[in-house]
């Protein structure tokens, strides 16, 4: 059998010499330890390599994600590449089916590039044979899964001729169990630098920093992905000071409050529906903005959360209820208040967390905004890179691919890290929930809500729109559930 490139006379110089040409890692390693040998003793050479494999253990034992990210992912690309994947090839794409002919007869076989590993899973980088198309290999991807006994397989297509064949070697979350964190008790206990929200694939606790790195976060997954576990977690995480009322929550829950409904007793602002959902957001710019002037006024730059300046976490559910499919008012509206939100309300306590099932440039135009982007499984391939940015499915995020059976299992992407993180958000139950709004709400510190209330000549409104003064007191009675401004004042 012979390779793709045809049409060379194959001597043993030229294969050695094409060889050493092709692998100038494993090349340069294998000069540089053998004039170090020469040079200094092979003794030498012998304890120093001693003493980095004992280094490298050490750290891998003190530190698996930092050893894994700088250093073991290297090792062992280089390492799954010679002893299995280099090793298996020609085996395994005969028995595959993937090695044709040419017009003479000749054996025409695709070409193992390289091989990327992270620790979920391992990168193939193909040079197809002549006369193949990616469709080839999706084709034989069980076989070619089964073949090199991995969990699961993808391809994807990197520019004409060269394909990725992506094996998954390990489920780590089939046996963690993602324990609930214990709700902070007071406000002392919570680092706004590190909510957490559940674990990495190394077993590590995975944190949000609300402070600097994740001040704006968005979500993306489809229906059952779990977005709601992060949402709940990041409440939770923030409970003791929600209590206090250094953190006000203010909660657009367009689709009936079917997600974030229960927690309304201790939102400071909640919408069920878009247009009050516009109405809200309108009052959460205008507030913001305010105080970024009195802030800017009296000279202060960054404000740290307090009852006098707390903490405003916008959180929006399902945000292509408002920024897609709704009303072109709304829409543009919307639109316009939430960049404004996204840019500049950080210094004076202004958080956005939005969820979408599809973070297309429809629904979310303003997705370079949220510095920190959360991908849970989502419906295409493609919708990986629209979350969390461009090459990140390369880099090994597939969210496309995480099983239905893991919900709340993400990649998070954020500014200050080049690789997506493979994490799982722990769970709250209904009782979690009830356990959280309780604690919450029983210092009575808590905004009363608003909501949508029904007027006395019958019509169901808004009431951020209503002008109360054009009522009589007696009709202001009929609105029931509604509590209005002096409470706020009153508590503020
Ligand atoms: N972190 C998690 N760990 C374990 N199971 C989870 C987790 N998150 C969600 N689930 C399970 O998946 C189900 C669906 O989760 P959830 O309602 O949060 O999805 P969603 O993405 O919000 O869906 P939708 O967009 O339809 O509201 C939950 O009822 C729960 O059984």
């Amino acid at each position: 059998m012979r390779d793709t490139r045809v049409g060379t006379e194959r001597t043993p110089a030229r294969v050695v010499g094409g060889w050493m040409l092709r692998h100038p890692r494993t090349m340069g390693s294998t000069t540089a330890v053998g004039t170090a040998g020469v040079t200094l003793g092979y003794q030498t050479v012998l304890w120093a390599a001693g003493i980095a494999v004992l280094a490298g253990a050490s750290w891998r034992l003190l530190d698996a994600p930092t050893f894994d990210r700088f250093a073991g992912r290297l090792v062992r690309a280089w390492w799954r590449r010679w002893a299995i994947y280099q090793r298996q090839w020609m085996r395994v794409v005969a028995s595959c089916g993937l090695v044709t002919s040419d017009h003479r007869g000749d054996s025409l076989v695709p070409k193992l590039v390289a091989v990327r590993s992270n620790w979920v899973w391992d990168s193939l980088h193909i040079r197809m044979a002549k006369g193949q198309e990616p469709e080839d290999y999706g084709q034989a991807l069980d076989r070619l899964a089964n073949s090199f006994k991995a969990q699961a397989a993808s391809m994807r297509i990197l520019k004409p001729g060269k394909i990725a064949l992506d094996f998954q070697r390990r489920e780590p979350f089939n046996e963690m169990v993602i324990p609930l964190p214990a709700m902070p008790e007071s406000v002392d206990a919570v680092d706004l630098r590190k909510l957490e929200i559940g674990r990495t694939e190394f077993g590590r606790p995975f944190h949000l920093d609300l402070v600097k790195r994740d001040i704006h976060v968005l979500l993306a997954g489809e229906t059952g992905a779990g977005k709601g576990s992060w949402l709940w977690g990041i409440q939770r995480a923030l409970a003791p000071m929600i209590r206090a009322g250094h953190v006000r929550l203010w909660v657009i829950d367009p689709k009936g409050g079917m997600e974030l409904g229960g927690g309304r007793e201790m939102y400071h602002r909640f919408a069920d529906s878009d247009r009050a959902g516009l109405a809200l957001m309108r009052e959460y710019v205008q507030t913001l903005d305010e105080r970024k002037f009195e802030l800017g006024r009296q000279g202060i730059r960054d404000a740290s959360p307090s009852r006098e300046t707390p903490l405003d976490v916008l959180i929006c559910d399902e945000l292509a209820a408002m920024t897609a499919y709704t009303d072109r008012d709304i829409r543009m509206e919307f639109h316009q208040l939430l960049s404004k939100g996204l840019t500049q309300f950080r210094a004076v306590g202004g958080r956005i967390i939005a969820a979408t099932q599809e973070p297309t440039k429809d629904v979310v135009p303003m997705r370079g905004l949220f510095p920190t982007k959360i991908a849970l499984r989502v419906d295409s391939a493609s919708y990986v890179d629209m979350c969390l940015g461009e090459g990140m499915r390369d880099l090994g995020a597939f969210a496309d691919k995480i099983p239905a059976y893991l919900a709340g299992v993400a990649y998070a992407k954020n500014d200050g890290r080049k690789e997506p993180q493979r994490v799982r958000a722990a769970f709250s139950t209904d009782d979690d929930i009830a356990e959280l709004v309780a604690f919450c709400t029983e210092l009575n510190n808590v905004t009363p809500i608003r909501k949508e209330v029904e007027l006395p000549d019958g019509t169901v409104t808004n009431p951020y729109e209503v002008d109360f003064e054009e009522f009589e007191d007696d009709e202001l009675e009929e609105i029931e559930h509604f509590e209005g401004d002096e409470d706020d004042e009153e508590i503020a």
